[in-house]
């Protein structure tokens, strides 16, 4: 059954049409996979989910989380759910972090903010997440700041500031784009395990078809606003039947799956 369910959702923008019509379905301990080309509408679609549409865009649709259709909740019900049930990663980390606040107090403020913490309980929940995102000595590290983290450790951080308020959905738009390649497959690896062990529904946003096939179990791979095929990974990236994905995977220097 899924968890998060967005359908027929449409964005439109100063007249242009960026959504047509798109139809996603997000289960728990699952990393659905949103591929596709520059300016397709990957980055939109999980915008259009929490609500961060720029200024003057139109919606239309439905995302239901549970009971709640998220395109009609009141703002501050909204902002409860973002942050809290539903998080999102970005491509830089170096731009989605504080530069000036340790990443202690980053994890933190965050979760008093949400979850009513108390300081001493923030920090020792903020340790154990730095341990479960894999950063080596979470004590020590919880007093640095982001410019002391290397760009892979950077982007676990951020990861740790987004499952602080134990999200059910996870939004990781680009998570491994602006990383060193040797570095990639640690940050993915370490996002197929917490999906498992967290029970996270995981959207991995990706213009690479090489990370989709890595950790992927559904594949959806969107076009002009829309998705044109979805499916399970094997099936879409070995035996796609739209053209365009064809096209998508014709243009990979190597095997993707
Ligand atoms: N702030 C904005 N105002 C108006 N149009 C925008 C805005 N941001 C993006 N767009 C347009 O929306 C469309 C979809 O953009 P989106 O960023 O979702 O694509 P994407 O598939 O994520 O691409 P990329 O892989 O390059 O990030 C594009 O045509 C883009 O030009």
């Amino acid at each position: 059954m899924s968890l998060l369910a967005i359908s027929d959702l449409k964005v439109s923008i100063g007249g242009k049409e960026i959504l047509r019509g798109v139809d996603l379905d997000l289960r728990s301990g699952r990393v659905h996979g949103l591929a596709g080309e520059s300016g397709s509408g990957k980055t939109m679609t999980g915008l259009a989910v929490l609500g961060l549409l720029p200024h003057g865009a139109r919606v239309s649709g439905r995302v239901t989380l549970g009971e709640r259709d998220l395109l009609t909740l009141p703002p501050k019900e909204l902002n409860a759910v973002r942050g809290g049930e539903i998080a999102m990663i970005f491509q830089d980390p170096a731009t989605s972090l504080h530069p000036m606040l340790s990443v202690g107090r980053q994890i933190t403020e965050h979760m008093r903010h949400h979850l009513g913490l108390g300081r001493k309980q923030a920090r020792a929940r903020a340790v154990e997440l730095l341990g479960q995102v894999r950063i080596p000595a979470p004590e020590a590290a919880i007093d640095r700041y982001p410019h002391q983290f290397s760009g892979g450790m950077r982007q676990r951080v951020a990861i740790a500031i987004a499952l602080a308020c134990s999200p059910k959905v996870l939004i990781a738009d680009e998570p491994t784009t602006a990383l060193d390649v040797t570095v990639q497959a640690g940050v993915l690896r370490l996002l197929r395990g917490l999906c498992d062990d967290l029970d996270l529904a995981v959207l991995l946003v990706t213009h690479d078809l090489g990370v989709m096939s890595a950790v992927a179990d559904e594949v959806s791979v969107m076009r002009e606003g829309l998705v044109v095929e979805t499916g399970p990974r094997g099936q879409v990236l070995r035996d796609p039947s739209h053209p365009y994905t064809r096209a998508l995977l014709e243009s990979l220097p190597g095997e993707t799956s």
